[in-house]
């Protein structure tokens, strides 16, 4: 259990993302009032002041920490270099979310009665869930029509209602110290709303969340009534088994209400969508946003905060055409990366013999993204600074490639004298220690943890990387800002988010990603016009520079990867 993403626990921030407090917001969503809140401070960076021996500490975090002795200017340097990419690259602002409005539109439902005894139905005895109110249950469809039916549709709406449950752990749950709402599953809903005729909310989605993907698609997962006093405290929304899921989509049906505002947070930067007054005005308003990004429905104070969700789904185009459209994008924060980027490699203090440069993805993907979908289509499924991250790279011409990372915790004993036979291993999860574990994309990736035959990776899903093949200790690449600078460690290693009143719970969860760029030796860089080898290692047409990691500052090995390989 990982307290800081259960439920109880949601009230501490959410991301330790460094600089992010700073970060230029987006320009605000419509209808919402954005605000840099939780803010974290520049967590292993400094500010811009150095001088002297607080030198070491301004620099943590970029190769050359666990050097003994004092440090030549040549690495001095280098570690300038790195900070200001680093800053750089983790001070884009992208957008994580992004609401509108439909204007004035009828919305009609119905809702199918629950089959009786049917699996998966919150009411129908699933672990933890209440089974008390079916009796009053109304036993056939309930069509309703907003806003012209009232507060007649809403009782009767809210009469075909279930208790939400959420996912917690394994289990579906009720709690309601964490989410009091209505819920009826999309396997019950029928509404006449098609989300994907209304072209222009998809459209806008797409360009300003994922401007890589060619196509989004949208999947019905819920109704939720949240009456005076309910709320829905902070989380993220599980994928569920699906790699091409990145987001949610709430659209808030024409019903008056006051409070429930919907938070979004990201990188120390949050936006509420307040949509009582629109609503009461007859208004259909929606929002999007990234569904690893915590969320959290504010307490209504009176009415019914009425609200459909979907999943929503980021599909590649065949052929990802990468520079112009690339070039088009760069703006603000990421034109910044590119001068950070491009000045670095035109210098010969930054890794003049080459190596390998890793970047934390600010946003979490779930863990079947990583293994079912082709490298390839990988982009077009990047979120905000990540993608922008990859345009960065693309445009200064250099290679990289995408792997998920773990948080591998250590013990002093740790193949040393742990017993062999005992597995897994007793005393190796310590986590007083953290080292690196990267996997490439590919098909050797983590099984999911359901798959494992002993019984122990439910509780302890860091284990289960000791039985994969693909995973292997990170000694080569230089991580900026070091493991600090992934927005949540939990994501990459144990996460299973809850989920609001999920039928069918899948288990999932997400991971941390990162883009190890392959800086070439500085005889080999490229000229800046030239873009001939840009892109993700191993493309056909991407002639490999012969980087060698062994030549960037030694990076000393960490006692568990000295122990173990
Ligand atoms: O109703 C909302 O605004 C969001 C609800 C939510 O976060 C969920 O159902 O997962
Ligand atoms: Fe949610």
């Amino acid at each position: 259990m990982e307290p800081d993403q259960q439920p109880g626990a949601a009230a501490g921030p959410e991301e330790p993302a460094a600089g992010q407090a700073e970060a230029a917001a987006p320009p605000p969503p419509q209808q919402a009032s954005g605000a840099p809140d939780d803010a974290e401070g520049a967590a292993g960076l400094g500010d811009s002041q150095e001088e002297g021996s607080e030198e070491e500490e301004e620099t943590e975090g970029y190769g050359s920490e666990e050097e003994d002795g004092p440090d030549s200017l040549l690495l001095i340097s280098q570690r300038q270099v790195l900070k200001s990419i680093h800053e750089a690259s983790t001070n884009m602002g992208a957008a994580f979310c992004v609401g509108g409005s439909l204007g004035r539109l009828p919305i009609s439902l119905a809702v199918a009665p629950p089959l009786p005894g049917a699996a998966g139905e919150t009411e129908a005895g699933t672990p933890g869930a209440s089974g008390s109110s079916t009796s009053s249950r109304a036993r056939q469809a309930v069509v309703v029509t907003f806003p012209d039916g009232g507060q007649a549709d809403v009782e009767a709406l809210q009469e075909a209602c279930v208790p939400a449950t959420f996912g917690r752990g394994t289990e579906e749950v009720l709690d309601e110290s964490y989410r009091q709402a209505l819920a009826v599953p999309a396997s019950r809903l029928f509404t006449q709303l098609d989300l994907a005729a209304h072209g222009g909310v998809l459209e806008a989605v797409r360009r300003l969340l994922l401007p890589d993907a060619a196509l989004l698609t949208v999947q019905l997962h819920t109704l939720n009534v949240y009456g005076p006093g309910g709320f829905f405290r902070g989380h993220r929304d599980t994928p569920r088994g699906n790699p091409r899921f990145v987001g949610s989509l709430v659209l808030c049906l024409p019903v008056a209400h006051m409070g429930g505002g919907l938070r979004v947070r990201h990188g120390g930067r949050s936006v509420v969508y307040e949509w009582g007054a629109g609503a009461a005005a007859g208004e259909v308003q929606w929002a999007a946003f990234f569904s690893d990004c915590l969320h959290e429905v504010l307490p209504v104070e009176s009415g019914a905060r009425v609200t459909l969700s979907w999943e929503l789904f980021a599909h590649p185009a065949d052929a990802v055409a990468r520079m112009p459209a690339h070039l088009a994008s760069l703006s603000g924060g990421a034109g910044r990366l590119v001068q950070a980027l491009r000045a670095a490699l035109d210098s010969k203090d930054f890794l003049v013999n080459g190596g390998a440069l890793g970047f934390a993805c600010q946003h979490a993907y779930p863990k079947s993204l990583l293994a079912d979908v082709k490298a390839k289509d990988v982009p077009a499924m990047l979120k905000g600074e990540d993608a922008t991250l990859l345009h960065a790279l693309n445009a200064v011409g250099v290679l990289y490639r995408l792997v998920r990372v773990w948080q591998e915790p250590e013990d002093e004993m740790c193949g040393v004298d742990s017993d062999e036979d005992e597995w897994p291993p007793r005393g190796k999860y310590d986590p007083a220690f953290k080292a690196l574990r990267v996997s490439r994309i590919g098909p050797s990736i983590l099984s999911a943890p359901g798959d494992d035959k002993m019984g122990w990776a439910h509780d302890d899903p860091t284990g289960w990387l000791e039985c994969t093949m693909g995973a292997r200790f990170d000694t080569d690449t230089i991580w900026l800002g070091g493991e600090e600078s992934f927005p949540d460690w939990t994501m990459g290693a144990t996460h299973r988010f809850i989920r609001a009143n999920c039928p069918t719970f899948v288990e999932e969860f997400y991971c941390a990603i990162g883009i190890v760029a392959n800086i070439p030796p500085f005889a080999d860089r490229p000229s800046m016009g030239s873009m001939a080898w840009a892109g993700q290692e191993g493309a056909a047409a991407a002639p490999s520079p012969s980087a060698s990691p062994s030549a960037s500052p030694p990076h000393k090995k960490s006692k568990l990867e000295q122990a173990v390989g």
